[in-house]
């Protein structure tokens, strides 16, 4: 198989104040909101957004600002792939629940798609999470390669 993939690599600076977002699943967020508030002194130094639920339930225990956008079976999972797309989202943390039936699983691969192609830090369960929001690059700003979208349309082909 041939399929075609952006022949050249790009570069975007993650800034050191990160755009963070925080999801997750109904059967994950009570663990997501235990490492939200082990995390709470760091997370206040960024900026944090979330679909809907989790965020307010974020907010509320925090008591910081978490931008909420809509629920992630409402489109929320969307809202932040595109947030990612457009270099507007620096990390993600989504604790998904391998437990769960997904009724709106097209929305989570997505998401999940869409991060690890434009090289996205991302967390999926607290041992990463700890990980990454540990890590010096948090803090400072941090150069990633990225596809280099002007590249891939210019030498697109019709099939
Ligand atoms: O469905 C979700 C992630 O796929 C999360 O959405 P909520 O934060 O609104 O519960």
């Amino acid at each position: 198989m041939t399929e075609q993939r952006p022949r050249r690599q790009a570069t975007r600076t993650l800034p050191a104040r990160k755009r963070i977002a925080l999801i997750a699943h109904d059967g994950k967020k009570a663990e997501l909101l235990a490492w939200a508030e082990r995390w709470r002194d760091t997370l206040a130094r960024h900026d944090l957004v979330g679909t809907g639920t989790t965020a307010q339930r974020v907010a509320e225990t925090l008591g910081l600002e978490v931008h909420g956008l809509m629920s992630g079976p409402l489109g929320g999972d969307q809202q932040i792939g595109a947030r990612i797309t457009e270099s507007r989202l620096d990390m993600l943390v989504f604790f998904w629940d391998p437990f769960a039936p997904m009724p709106h699983d097209p929305d989570v691969k997505a998401l999940l798609r869409l991060a690890a192609l434009w090289n996205l830090p991302v967390a999926t369960n607290a041992a990463s999470a700890d990980f990454i929001i540990t890590s010096p690059l948090v803090a400072q700003e941090v150069t990633v390669n990225v596809p280099d979208a002007n590249d891939w349309l210019a030498t697109r082909r019709d099939p």
